[in-house]
């Protein structure tokens, strides 16, 4: 049996910006991943969104993705539409690949810091090998979480990577107060955003998203 590694990119990306683009680079070298999907979430459970419609941040993810030919976007759990959780979206792909793929779901440590808060993380560590890529906010140790979950604990794999002091919330901050993003997210996404207004103003969007979502 021919053994693919998929990798998957989950998150808001709001907007997408050179940190995520950075971990899902190293994790592709690093896991030797065949491919990474990038899946925009369409309501990420536990977090307040605004700024972006559910729309724009699929455009942008797919803007900032073009240019790698490992890099793909899907857009399953825009078309699932309700909260966007994980253990669905890795149910879906492997039903839809079956047991010849390995997945791999990316993430930030800060990210793997709250996953007893996500729905059913035993059954997510069951389906994947979850990728813990260490960042600025979330560099202390997850050896102790990796341990809490026992056996599966090993399907938590850390990856260093090099800090990017970027996210998403600073970015929509920088655009809203006209700073400049240069070199923080790919020119194709500031372009985007630029030509759109979006971030611009927080009230106009804000309404469109909570409309939309
Ligand atoms: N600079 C970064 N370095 C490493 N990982 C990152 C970085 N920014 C985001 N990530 C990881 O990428 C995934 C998706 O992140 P998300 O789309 O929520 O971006 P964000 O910058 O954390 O957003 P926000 O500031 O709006 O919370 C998460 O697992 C997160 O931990
Ligand atoms: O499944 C869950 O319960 C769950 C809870 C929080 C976040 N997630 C997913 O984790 C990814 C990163 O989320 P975030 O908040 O960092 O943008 C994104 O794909 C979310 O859908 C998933």
């Amino acid at each position: 049996m021919e053994i693919t590694r998929l990798g998957i990119m989950g998150g808001t990306f709001n907007p997408i910006h050179l940190g995520h683009l950075m971990i899902a680079e190293e994790a592709r070298q690093t896991f030797h991943l065949d491919k990474v999907l990038f899946v925009p979430s369409y309501i990420t459970p536990n977090k307040n969104v605004n700024g972006a419609t559910a729309e724009q941040r699929l455009a942008m993810t797919r803007l900032a993705t073009a240019d790698n030919p490992h890099f793909t976007v899907s857009d399953m759990e825009m078309r699932r539409k309700g909260n966007s959780y994980t253990v669905d979206t890795l149910r879906f792909l492997k039903k839809l690949y079956g047991p010849s793929y390995i997945l791999y779901f990316i993430s930030g440590t800060d990210t793997i810091h709250d996953l007893y808060n996500w729905k059913e993380p035993e059954e997510i560590l069951k389906l994947c090998q979850l990728v813990g890529a260490t960042r600025p906010d979330g560099s202390e140790q997850i050896d102790s979480i990796i341990a809490s979950f026992g056996e599966l604990g090993k399907h938590i794999l850390k990856l260093p990577v090099p800090t990017m002091e970027i996210s998403s919330t600073e970015l929509r901050r920088r655009i809203r107060l006209g700073l400049s993003v240069r070199y923080m997210i790919p020119p194709a996404v500031a372009e985007y955003i630029r030509k759109n207004g979006v971030y611009q103003c927080t009230t106009k969007n804000s309404k469109i998203e909570s409309k939309r979502i």
